[in-house]
Parts: C-alpha cells; sequence; structure tokens
C-alpha cells in the first residue's frame, strides 16, 4: 500500500493509472490504425466490377468498316438540315418530320426494303421500326431517340444551326448531339448489319419520338401504345439517349468513362403564387405580390435542397472508376462510407457535380406586372426541380415550405414524375454488361460505370413495359460540350459519330449474342393481319 495513491477514500496502484490511460489513448489510436489500414487497403484493392457473363467476356465482335464514314457523316449533315424544332408544347414544325421521315426512307434503302423490317407512322410524325428476329421466343427489346430538336437562336453559332456543316472534321448543327445523331447511328447500324446480308435472331424495335423536347405526350406516348396494339406488353430492356463518355468531367479520373443511365431523377415543376391588391403603385403596401415572391425564390435558390448524395447510384458511379484515378483521389472514391459527405461537400460547388447529389433547383418563370405605375395583384412563379432517387417529391415540397417560411406564398404542383426506378447494374446484370462490352470494344482507355441520369428522356413513357431501362448516349462528351445541348454551336467529330455507329452495330450484336440468356416472351403470338401496318 506504500506505493498507493489515495483518492475519493480509494486507493489505486500506479499501474491501474498506467492501464488506464493507456487504454484512453491507445484504444482510439489503435481504432485510428485500424480505420487507416481498412481505408488504405480498401483503396488499394478496389477494382471496377468485372462482367460474370462468360459469352459476353468472349465475344469479339466487329464494328463498321472504315470506308464509308464520309458518306455516312454527310448523311447525318442532311438530317440536321431539317428543320424539326419544338417550340413548346403547342408550336412544332410539323411538316419537317415528314421530310426527316422522307429523308431516313431514301438514306437507308435497305431498311426501307426489307422483308423482315416493318415501319408505323405514330401519331402522324413518330416512327416505330419492328425488326423481325429469325428465331422466336424472347422478349424483343427497344431502342430509342428522338428527332425533334430545341429552337437554335442563331446569333453565337459559328455555323447556321440548320447548316449541316463539316468543317475541319466536325459535323455542326442543331441536333448533333441531342438527339439526330442517335437517330442516324442506329439507323446507319442497322443499315450496314443488312448489307452484311445478316439476319437478327432476336426481334427489336427502334423507335425514334417527335416530340421529347416538350415531353414526349404526342410521341413516345403513342410509341407506348403502337406497341401494346402490336401485342407487346413486355420489353426485355429500353434504351435511349442519356449519359455519355464523359471526358475530364469526373474529378481526378485518368480514363474516359462511359456512364450509362440507371435511373433518371423525378421531375417537379411547382407554381409559386402570391396574391396582393391591385393598387396605385404612388402609394404601395409594405409588401407587394412581386416582393414576397422574389424573397421566397430567392431563399429556395439560397438555401438549396439537402443533400443525398450516396442514397442513390451515383455513390456506385464513383466504386466503378475508382480504380481509373490516382492512388491519391482513389482513397476517397473508395471510401465513400467514411468520405462521403465531404466529398459531397467539394461536389455541391460545381454546378454539375452538384446536380447528381441532391435535388436540384431552377426557377425557370416568373410572371407579375401590367403597367409601370400600377401594383400588381398577383405575382407567380415556376421552380423546376429535378428530383434526386433518394428523396421524394413530397419531401422536396416540404423543404421549399421550410425554405420559404411565408404563408403568402401558396405553392401548387404543376406537373411531376417521381424518380426512376434504378435499372440492375453489376457483374451478372446482363442488359449492362452487354452495353458495357460493347463500350470496351469501341473504345480504348476507358471505365463504364452506372450513374444517375439528371435530366429527362421519352423513357418515362417506357417504363410499364421493363424495369431495364438504360439512358446513355454513346459519344464522347467534353465539358465544353455539356454546354452545347440546348445551347450554340452543337456538334460531333466525324471520328466521334463513327465510333458512336460502331457501339450501335456491336450492340445489335451482342444483343443477339446474349439470345439464350436473354428472357424468354411470354406474348401472344399475332397473327399477320393483326400485325399489319403501313410500311
Ligand atoms: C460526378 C458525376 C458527374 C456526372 C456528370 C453528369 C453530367 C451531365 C451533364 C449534362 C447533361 C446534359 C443533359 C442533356 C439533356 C437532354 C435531355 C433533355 O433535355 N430533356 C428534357 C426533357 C423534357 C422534360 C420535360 C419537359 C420538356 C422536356 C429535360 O430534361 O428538360
Ligand atoms: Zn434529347
Ligand atoms: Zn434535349
Amino acid at each position: 500500500m506504500s506505493d498507493g495513491i489515495k483518492m475519493n477514500g480509494r486507493t489505486r496502484s500506479k499501474r491501474f493509472w498506467i492501464i488506464l490511460v493507456s487504454v484512453i489513448i491507445g484504444v482510439p489510436v489503435f481504432v485510428i490504425l485500424v480505420l487507416l489500414m481498412v481505408i488504405l487497403i480498401k483503396a488499394a484493392v478496389i477494382s471496377t466490377p468485372q462482367c460474370n457473363i462468360g459469352i459476353l467476356n468472349n465475344a469479339n465482335t466487329a464494328g463498321v468498316a472504315d470506308d464509308n464514314i464520309l458518306a455516312r457523316a454527310e448523311r447525318l449533315a442532311g438530317a440536321l438540315r431539317i428543320e424539326t424544332v419544338s417550340y413548346d408544347a403547342n408550336n412544332q414544325n410539323k411538316s419537317e418530320f415528314v421530310v426527316l421521315r422522307n429523308y431516313l426512307e431514301t438514306s437507308f434503302p435497305l431498311i426501307h426494303a426489307s422483308d423482315f423490317v416493318e415501319r408505323h407512322i405514330v401519331n402522324d410524325y413518330s416512327l416505330l421500326y419492328k425488326v423481325s428476329g429469325s428465331e422466336p421466343g424472347k422478349l424483343p427489346y427497344l431502342l430509342t431517340s428522338h428527332m425533334d430538336v430545341v429552337p437554335a437562336p442563331p446569333a453565337n453559332w459559328k455555323y447556321p444551326p440548320f447548316g449541316g456543316n463539316i468543317v475541319d472534321g466536325e459535323i455542326w448543327g442543331r441536333g448533333a448531339i441531342d438527339d439526330k445523331g442517335g437517330v442516324m447511328a442506329i439507323m446507319e447500324a442497322l443499315e450496314y448489319w443488312l448489307s452484311q446480308g445478316a439476319r437478327p435472331k432476336r426481334t427489336f424495335y427502334i423507335g425514334f419520338g417527335h416530340d421529347e423536347e416538350i415531353g414526349g405526350h404526342r410521341g413516345a406516348f403513342h410509341i407506348a401504345i403502337k406497341l401494346k396494339s402490336l401485342g407487346v406488353n413486355k420489353l426485355d430492356f429500353v434504351m435511349d439517349e442519356g449519359l455519355f463518355i464523359t471526358d475530364k468531367i469526373l474529378p481526378g479520373v485518368s480514363k474516359r468513362a462511359a456512364l450509362i443511365g440507371v435511373s433518371e431523377k423525378g421531375y417537379l415543376d411547382l407554381k409559386l403564387e402570391v396574391t396582393g391588391k391591385l393598387q396605385h403603385a404612388s402609394y404601395p403596401p409594405n409588401e407587394s405580390p412581386i416582393g414576397i415572391l422574389g424573397r421566397a425564390v430567392g431563399k429556395i435558390e439560397q438555401r438549396k435542397q439537402p443533400v443525398y448524395f450516396g442514397t442513390g447510384p451515383e455513390a456506385d458511379t464513383f466504386h466503378y472508376v475508382a480504380s481509373s484515378t490516382d492512388y491519391g483521389i482513389r482513397i476517397f472514391y473508395a471510401n465513400m462510407w467514411i468520405f462521403g459527405s465531404l466529398m459531397a461537400s467539394f461536389m455541391v460547388k460545381d454546378p454539375l457535380q452538384s446536380t447528381v447529389v441532391r435535388t436540384s433547383t431552377g426557377l425557370t418563370m416568373f410572371n407579375s406586372g401590367i403597367k409601370d405605375n400600377i401594383i400588381p395583384e398577383v405575382a407567380t412563379a415556376l421552380v423546376n426541380h429535378r428530383v434526386h432517387p433518394g428523396q421524394t417529391i413530397e419531401q422536396v415540397i416540404q423543404e421549399d415550405r421550410i425554405s420559404i417560411s411565408d404563408g403568402k406564398v401558396k405553392i401548387s404542383v404543376e406537373s411531376r414524375i417521381d424518380p426512376h426506378p434504378v435499372s440492375p447494374f453489376g457483374p451478372d446484370a446482363l442488359v449492362f454488361q452487354t452495353i458495357s462490352t460493347s463500350v470496351y470494344q469501341t473504345y480504348d482507355n476507358i471505365v463504364v460505370a452506372p450513374c444517375v441520369f439528371i435530366a429527362a428522356t421519352d423513357t418515362v413513357h417506357y417504363l410499364e413495359f421493363s424495369n431495364k431501362v438504360y439512358r446513355f448516349f454513346p459519344t464522347k462528351v467534353t465539358p465544353d460540350d455539356v454546354s452545347r445541348y440546348h445551347g450554340d454551336n452543337e456538334r460531333i467529330a466525324i471520328e466521334d459519330y463513327k465510333l458512336m455507329v460502331d457501339f450501335y452495330f456491336r450492340f445489335m450484336q451482342n444483343s443477339d449474342l446474349v439470345f439464350d440468356l436473354a428472357p424468354d416472351d411470354e406474348q401472344p403470338v399475332l397473327t399477320r393481319s393483326q400485325n399489319e401496318d403501313e410500311l
């Protein structure tokens, strides 16, 4: 007891204190060391999940021959000269869709003359092609793109938006990447396949809507109805425009990354409305509808929606690309479980990356006022949210209410689409791997990853046909190109366009290659008379 310490009436030995201090310091240090080791090991061993489907791993599918690149570029340029513009819901250049339809007919003679390809004209302007495979029994699939384009005010274009110019190896024009490039590349791939004397084993459909840019209600919506009238109630999968091959967009990723849209953010238009009293501007109220509404929209733009990073497939995006980064960055990408919040806090600073992290808030319309000396009675604004798959539309509205915190602002829903379900991806996901394999066969120095598509596509009209819906536009898009979507100087390099055609050609062949693994078709077999339509 001589070396004991008396404390609170109790005696502790020196050894006890040494042990206690060691435990207090040692345990956290030990935990930190273990954590550090786990973090470093995870970063060292992480790899892109590989394809488990043997037949795809051994696939050696050919691309299109190179000798027709310029003719293909010319054909795309010709399509870009046709002004299939969707201005708004009730204003489209309708006659131009007929010009484009005829142009497709003359540009792709083998498709239009084939015994096993039927073309249906849907709701006057959209197109649905049925390519009947030689072997029945498997669910068909749908490849889709859209023929309409957004308006293109020419002031800042280097070459006219509907000029279809080919300059310095690039094909210029509205629609080059959104989405006539997709329409023409799919047709080129099929035409080339037919020119080889081939007939696919598997039946598939090609759908070209004529109003995607204004919601697809007259195009894709009616293509879906047409499919049903043809007896197609289920599709194996749908592939539409969407994400692309990013080049220098994902921070720290040394390779190009082909991002496959396995889900799509929801769509929510909210109308905010403030009503007051119409009165003379010389004796204004303390708060006018415009002032109240201005403050409200300012608040929701500033506070923003909460971060939902890690609750959707965007976390997997980083898992897939992690092994294509330097070790320093890989430490973060491979350890989202611990660095997710930190990464999100960096990502929200970049407007593009921010879109995958949270529900976006776009203030798109603000209307009020009738005369310069009248305080208006009503002010309205439209807020366009793209809803993160981890959040519900009700939660988004609730967050806006909290941001605004003003009972004078009435909120109503103008239109809403829930975030799309997540389609299968991973080593055993047959369709995801068929897309991936086609990418790897076509592009060098590339990594394929799942991602959430941040905008809207026609796929909303096809969701009921399949739980395998993918959004991928198979060409390279740099940060500069991103601003050309719906912006000025839209264009695609001839070499990139050629690779797009290669991709679709391989994708069609690979979809045939996995014929035996594809799900069985349980749909009723139609008689010829049920199936007849104009060719
Ligand atoms: C860390 C990960 C980074 C991921 C980067 C992702 C970069 C994505 C960048 C750009 C995306 C371009 C979007 C192209 C959108 C084309 C589709 C489109 O415009 N759709 C319209 C459809 C629509 C919907 C409702 C009414 C009218 C039209 C849209 O979404 O507004
Ligand atoms: Zn588009
Ligand atoms: Zn678009």
